[in-house]
C-alpha cells in the first residue's frame, strides 16, 4: 500500500509481508528514513531501523527448506528480500543483523527493494572505495585474519570496493600514502593498533601539507585540514584511539561505523624540537611513567599486549622521577574544564562550539568549511578549491598565531613522575574512562596532567584511579590543565644547553639550582607519542583543532530508552 502525499514528498510504504512463517505489518517512512515492523513472535516486539543504519538490501532466494514449511507451501513462487542493518547492543557494540521479508507478489517485492535501495543511494557520506592497510604483526598478530573474516565480508555486503595493502615493514603505509592517487578513495582504513593508526595519520596529514606547500618543520605553520577519513579496525595492543572514539575495541563495530559513513573530527598535536618536526599525536604524549613503560616494552614486543603490563609493573617499582620545566598556554577558547563531570559524547556541544569557531575563521578567508562529509567528487572539488584560497588562509592563520604566541604562558618547574598530555580521554580496555575522562575529541585543546614526585603508595593510588570510577586528579600531587600549546625541557637538556625555543628558560633563567643534591634520575625519560618513542626530551607542542577526521561518531550516550522504544506502537512513532 502506498500513501498519497503532496507532490515532491516521498510516499510511505505500508505492506503486510511474510516474516518467518507469519505475517507482519512493515512500514517504510521514506521522508524520515525509517523502516519499522512488529515481529510476529518475540512478544510482538517492534523494530525501528533508520535507513542511515541499513547496511544493504538484497533480493533473496528462499531455500528449499524454507519453501517447504508453513505458509510458503501455498505460494507458487514466493519472492523475498533481506535487509541487513545495524543492531546496537550493550557497551557500544554494534552487530550486523538481517531480516528477510517475503510476499507472493513480485511487483510488491520489487517496489520494496527499489525503495530501500534508493534510500541507501541517498546516503552520500558512505564510502564506496577504500584503501586498506593491514599490519600483520600488530597486537596478537591477528590483523589479517580479523580483516578477512570479520571486516571484508561486511565491506563486500555494503558494495564497498577496496584496495588492500598488507604492510611489509614499519612506515610502509606512511610512505605509500605519499605516492598513491589519494583522490581515488573515500577513506583509508588501518587494521592494527595505535602505532598503525599513527602511521596512516602521518601519511595523510603529511601528504596534505606537502600538496599544499606547507613546511611541517615550522612549529608555527598553520596546518591544512585533512578531509579524507580514517577508519580504524582495532587489532593492536592498546587500541586507545579506537576505544576513545567508538566506545569499544571491536572490529565488527568499527567496520559498521565505516560502512554507514560516520564522521568524527579529531584534534591533532604537532610535536617539534628545535624547528624540526618530530611527530603528530592524537592520544597520549607521556613523559616519565608512560615513556619509561614504552621504552622497556619495545624490547618485549614478542610478549604481545602483555608487554605493557609487565613493563608497567617494572616501571612502577623503579619509581623514577624527572626534573624539568613545563610552560603552557591555557586553552581559553573552549568551554570545558578537565574536572568536568560530563564526558565528550556524540554531538558534543563543546566540540561543536570549537567547530563553529574554526568554520568562522575559514569563512573569513573564503575557505569552504569541511565539517560535513561530502561525496568523493565534492571532496576533490573542495581540495582544488582549497588550493585557490590556501594562501589567504595561511596568511590569516599566521597573523593569528603571532597574536596567540603573545598570550599568557604559565611556567611550572619541578620533579615529575609523569607528564601526560592527552588530546582525548585515552580510554582503552585497561583504563575504561581514560587518563582524562573529560577531555574532548575535537575542542582544540589537550589536557596536561602533571604528577609530581610522591610516594610509591600515593602514585599507586593515582594509577588505580585511572582504572576505576574514582577521580584520578583529586590528589595534592596531581595538577591538570586544559592547554592549547606547551613546551617541556628536562633539567638535563637545559644543563646541556639545548637550544629549544623555551619560554620557561627565557623567563626563568635558573631552575632547580637551589637543589644541588637533587636525587632526580640523572638520565632523561623518553616521550611516548601515541605508542612511539620520540628522539628528543625537549619538545614544543601545539594542538591543531579538528585537523583530521575518523569514520566514527564519538561515544554514544547509552540508549536507556531502547526497551521502551521497542514496546511502543509503530503508529505512534511514525
Ligand atoms: N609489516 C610490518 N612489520 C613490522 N612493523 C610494522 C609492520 N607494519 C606496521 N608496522 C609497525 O608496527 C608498529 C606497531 O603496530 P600496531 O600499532 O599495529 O600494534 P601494537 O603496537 O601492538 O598496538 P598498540 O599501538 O595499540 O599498542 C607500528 O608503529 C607500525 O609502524
Ligand atoms: C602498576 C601497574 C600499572 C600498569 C599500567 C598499564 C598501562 C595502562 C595503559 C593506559 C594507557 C592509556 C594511554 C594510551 C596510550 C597509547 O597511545 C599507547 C600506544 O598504544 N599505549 C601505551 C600503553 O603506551
Ligand atoms: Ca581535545
Amino acid at each position: 500500500m502506498e500513501q498519497q502525499l503532496p507532490a515532491g514528498r516521498r510516499p510511505r510504504l505500508v505492506s503486510s509481508l511474510g516474516l518467518g512463517q507469519r505475517c507482519c505489518e512493515v512500514t517504510l517512512d521514506q521522508e524520515r528514513g525509517l523502516l519499522a515492523w512488529r515481529h510476529p513472535r518475540r512478544g510482538g516486539e517492534n523494530y525501528f531501523v533508520p535507513t542511515s543504519e541499513i547496511i544493504a538490501v538484497e533480493e533473496t532466494e528462499l531455500n528449499k527448506k524454507q519453501r517447504n514449511t508453513g505458509k510458503w507451501q501455498k505460494l507458487a513462487k514466493p519472492h523475498a528480500f533481506t535487509v541487513y542493518y545495524v543492531k546496537k547492543a550493550r557497551n557500544h557494540r554494534w552487530w550486523c543483523r538481517d531480516v528477510t521479508f517475503w510476499c507472493g507478489d513480485e511487483n510488491l517485492c520489487n517496489q520494496w527493494t527499489q525503495a530501500l535501495k534508493e534510500l541507501l543511494e541517498m546516503q552520500k557520506c558512505r564510502p564506496k572505495q577504500l584503501l586498506v592497510y593491514i599490519n600483520p604483526y600488530g597486537g596478537k598478530r591477528q590483523g589479517k585474519k580479523i580483516y578477512e573474516q570479520k571486516v571484508a565480508p561486511l565491506f563486500s555486503l555494503a558494495s564497498i570496493s577496496t584496495d588492500v595493502v598488507i604492510t611489509e615493514h614499519a612506515n610502509h603505509a606512511k610512505d605509500n600514502l605519499f605516492e598513491v592517487n589519494i583522490n581515488k578513495y573515500d577513506g583509508v582504513v588501518c587494521v592494527g593498533g595505535d602505532g598503525m593508526f599513527s602511521e596512516v595519520m602521518h601519511g595523510l596529514i603529511g601528504r596534505m601539507q606537502k600538496d599544499s606547500g606547507i613546511d611541517q618543520n615550522n612549529p608555527k605553520a598553520p596546518l591544512v585540514q585533512c578531509n579524507i577519513r580514517i577508519g580504524i579496525i582495532p587489532a593492536g595492543s592498546t587500541d586507545c584511539v579506537c576505544y576513545s572514539t567508538v566506545g569499544i575495541s571491536d572490529p565488527v563495530t568499527s567496520a559498521l561505523h565505516i560502512i554507514v559513513g560516520d564522521s568524527q573530527p579529531l584534534d591533532v598535536s604537532s610535536v617539534h624540537h628545535n624547528n624540526t618536526f618530530l611527530k603528530y599525536s592524537v592520544s597520549l604524549l607521556g613523559y616519565g611513567f608512560y615513556g619509561d613503560i614504552l621504552k622497556d616494552s619495545e624490547k618485549k614486543r614478542w610478549m604481545g599486549p602483555m608487554r605493557y603490563d609487565y613493563s608497567g609493573f617494572k616501571t612502577f617499582l623503579s619509581h623514577h622521577y624527572y626534573e624539568g620545566t613545563i610552560s603552557f598556554q591555557p586553552a581559553k577558547h573552549t568551554l570545558g574544564s578537565p574536572r568536568d563531570k560530563d564526558s565528550c559524547r556524540t554531538g558534543c556541544y563543546i566540540c561543536k562550539e570549537s567547530e563553529q569557531q574554526l568554520a568562522e575563521q575559514q569563512k573569513k578567508c573564503g575557505l569552504k568549511h569541511e565539517g560535513t562529509v561530502s561525496s568523493k567528487a565534492e571532496h576533490v572539488f573542495s581540495y582544488m578549491h582549497r588550493q585557490d584560497t590556501v594562501q589567504t588562509w595561511l596568511a590569516t592563520q599566521r597573523s593569528r598565531q603571532t597574536e596567540e604566541d603573545e598570550e599568557e604562558w604559565k611556567v611550572i618547574k619541578g620533579k615529575f613522575l609523569a607528564i601526560n598530555a592527552v588530546n582525548m580521554s585515552c580510554a582503552c580496555p585497561r583504563s575504561p574512562k581514560g587518563l582524562s575522562p573529560a577531555a574532548h575529541l575535537a575542542d582544540g585543546s589537550a589536557d596536561l596532567i602533571l604528577v609530581r614526585k610522591c610516594s610509591r603508595f600515593d602514585f599507586l593510588r593515582h594509577l588505580v584511579r585511572n582504572t576505576n570510577q574514582d577521580d584520578q586528579f583529586d590528589f595534592s600531587f596531581v595538577d591538570v590543565y586544559r592547554v592549547k600549546s606547551f613546551q617541556f625541557t628536562s633539567k638535563l637538556s637545559e644543563d646541556n644547553g639545548s637550544n629549544v625555543t623555551d619560554i620557561g628558560k627565557k623567563r626563568f633563567g635558573q631552575f632547580c639550582r637551589d637543589h644541588p643534591a637533587c636525587c632526580c634520575n640523572i638520565a632523561d625519560s623518553t616521550w611516548n607519542c601515541d605508542g612511539e618513542t620520540l628522539d628528543s626530551s625537549a619538545i614544543e607542542v601545539r594542538v591543531h583543532c579538528q585537523l583530521m577526521k575518523l569514520f566514527a561518531r564519538g561515544i554514544e550516550e547509552n540508549c536507556k530508552d531502547e526497551a521502551a522504544y521497542s514496546h511502543s506502537s509503530i503508529e505512534h512513532l511514525l
